[in-house]
């Protein structure tokens, strides 16, 4: 591979966006008894994050996240295998206690993201899904280990394979959730 290991589905040109994609099961790394979570409906808002808390996969500088409805997302094997990484994190992240991966991170306190969880498509036995649309928090990779003096060249090469580079989340979402705000700080005020 030439440059830098941004994720496995990224540097393979990953392109597959199938529209009649409709869920399927995730399954964690175990060769025995793996967590299987099954996603009934489509994922939205695949993205890159370079952050620290998201669940990347060996070698990979980012991790390849995307959200369902909670409500579409059911743990069928292997539950009992999981635990929350950070309690007091806004994603519950449910990670297999024995490879490691993210099963499943639900939003379940007062926020615009609330009734979403979060997911790694990659996880997915089907193909299909929506490739990733943007790359998020790609300065937090800084904190991770990630040599600062090559941010230009990340950067670049996430514009290459077609993610353009956020520090936060992409406009798109940062205007959702500051819409959110304002709504509510405006309902807030009613009440007062
Ligand atoms: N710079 C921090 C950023 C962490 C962060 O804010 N991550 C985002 C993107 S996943 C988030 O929404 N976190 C909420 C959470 O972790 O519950 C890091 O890398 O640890
Ligand atoms: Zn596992
Ligand atoms: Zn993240």
């Amino acid at each position: 591979m030439v440059g830098i290991g941004i994720h496995p589905t990224v540097d393979s040109g990953y392109r597959a966006t199938d529209a009649t994609f409709s869920g399927g099961t995730l399954v964690c790394q175990c060769t025995v008894n793996p967590v299987k979570v099954r996603v009934s409906s489509d994922i939205a808002h695949n993205h890159a994050c370079g952050c620290t808390k998201c669940w990347k996969p060996k070698g990979a500088v980012f991790s390849v996240v995307a959200v369902a409805p909670t409500e579409n997302v059911e743990v069928i094997e292997n539950a009992d295998k999981l635990a929350v990484v950070d309690a007091a994190a806004l994603i519950q992240r449910h990670a297999c206690k024995a490879c490691g991966v993210h099963m499943h991170g639900p939003v379940e306190r007062e926020h615009p993201f609330q009734g979403l969880s979060f997911i790694h498509p990659e996880r997915f036995e089907e193909k299909g899904w929506a490739q990733p649309g943007f790359a998020a928090f790609v300065s937090s990779i800084i904190e991770a280990g990630f040599a600062p003096e090559r941010m230009k060249l990340v950067r670049s090469q996430l514009k290459d394979s077609g993610l353009e580079p956020y520090d936060c989340l992409s406009p798109a979402l940062m205007d959702y959730i500051a819409t959110w705000t304002a709504k509510k700080n405006d309902e807030l005020r009613g009440e007062r």
